[in-house]
């Protein structure tokens, strides 16, 4: 073997407020993202959200001591990781490549290309794949590597998603029952899978496999646990006027509470690390939905984090994937003809003379009244709540 890396993908968060806005502009910036049938939007779009969004979202960040906790947590898995991998006699340089944030994918790959790397494990921090996370970063550097042929030289392989792992799904079936035996009546305790959401396009239009992949990783958590509980999943986080994959997890919520449920476990299913969705939405405002709703015991599963059985199992994904053929970025990003990534086919009359012109000048319309609606706080896209 020469020499090794294992890439690690994440979101990356906003480490103090100053860093919001922009940390939400390169979000919304990104077409995997907000899906806009014009790219020429897409910028305008991203500023005027992040501008107007900040507030609300610093708020968010400061109920969590000011910042996103995600590079330091991702920091602790690499170097935990790079451990692991020691252990079982692979040395590897363990490099982190965050999509919105500090330390970016571009810095992670040239220093991957300084360290003069031969071999290289690409592994998101998301258990299942989404084309708004995984397949996100895997775009991104899809284009790197157009840009850069002297890429070339690295034998990559790309995990798309591991989820069905046993030490994953054994690690989090471990944290539900230490929960579920805090208590009162732990039989008595209903499991709460929350998930991010996804807009139902990405799954049902795009053919994003994410919500399949979602309940087949709580059919085999539920599995492994072996308990009798009964259990409910639901989708969090929605952002935008578009419809999301139901059912909400403050109305699920609501329901089990309306059921008689008084003891509620909630298990954030679709991210390896605390974060604001954790910290700040379970904690703090779906605790207080479902306390006034009437659950009496509300708890929370913590994130895996640096939980060693998981590291592990990572240790040993690393080693089976580049033992095994690799898995070009090419064959992850369009797995098949049935899911589409950003942007969707170009039609032959988007690029009439005609449609430049008109183009153009609908963006200018577009954009002074995304400017007078951010000055004056009215428009339409408040008016469908995405801002
Ligand atoms: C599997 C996890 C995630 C999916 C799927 C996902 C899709 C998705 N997210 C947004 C919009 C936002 N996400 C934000 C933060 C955020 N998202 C994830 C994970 C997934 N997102 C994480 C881990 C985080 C938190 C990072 C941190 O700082 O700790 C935010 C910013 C926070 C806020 O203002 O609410 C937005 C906005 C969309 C639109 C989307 C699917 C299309
Ligand atoms: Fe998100």
């Amino acid at each position: 073997m020469g020499r090794v890396g294992v890439l690690l993908l994440n979101l990356g968060g906003p480490e103090q407020l100053e860093d919001v806005r922009p940390f939400l502009f390169n979000l919304f910036s990104d077409p995997e993202i907000i899906r806009l049938p014009f790219p020429w939007l897409q910028k305008p779009l991203a500023w005027l959200i992040s501008s107007s969004r900040a507030q609300k979202s610093q708020e968010n960040y400061q109920q969590i001591g000011g910042g996103s906790p995600l590079r330091q947590i991702t920091e602790e898995q690499a170097n935990a990781l790079q451990k692991s991998l020691e252990k079982k006699g692979v040395e590897a340089n363990v490099y982190i490549g965050m999509r919105y944030w500090y330390p970016f994918t571009e810095e992670a790959i040239a220093r991957i290309k300084r360290d003069g790397i031969e071999q290289l494990a690409i592994l998101p921090l998301y258990p299942q794949f989404s084309i708004s996370t995984s397949g996100s970063s895997f775009r991104l550097l899809e284009q790197l590597w157009l840009e850069d042929p002297t890429l070339n030289r690295i034998r990559y392989t790309a995990i798309p998603s591991w989820y069905s792992r046993p030490g994953y799904v054994q690690a989090m079936a471990e944290l539900i029952a230490q929960e579920l035996d805090q208590l009162p009546d732990p039989s008595d305790g209903h499991i709460f899978f929350s998930a991010h959401g996804v807009p139902v396009s990405y799954v049902q239009e795009s053919g994003d496999p994410y919500q399949r992949e979602i309940e087949h990783c709580t059919e085999l958590i539920i599995k492994a646990l072996n308990r009798a509980n009964d259990y409910t999943l639901a989708y969090q986080s929605r952002v935008g006027p578009v419809e999301w994959l139901q059912p909400y997890t403050e109305d699920a919520i609501a329901d089990l509470a309306a059921r008689g449920i008084e003891s509620l476990v909630v298990v954030p299913i679709s991210f390896v690390s605390e974060h604001i969705e954790t910290l700040q939405e379970i904690d703090i405002e779906y605790r207080e939905i479902a306390e006034e709703a009437g659950i009496e015991n509300f708890r929370r599963v913590p994130a895996l984090n640096t939980h060693s059985g998981f590291i592990d199992d990572l240790a040993d994904l690393t080693v089976e994937a580049l033992a095994a053929p690799p898995r070009l970025l090419s064959e992850v990003v369009h797995p098949d003809k049935r899911m589409k990534m950003y942007p969707p086919e170009r039609s032959a009359w988007g690029m009439t003379p005609f449609a430049e012109v008109w183009n153009g000048r609908l963006a200018m319309v577009g954009f002074l009244a995304l400017l007078l609606e951010l000055v004056s706080g009215r428009g339409p896209l408040h008016f469908v709540g995405l801002l």
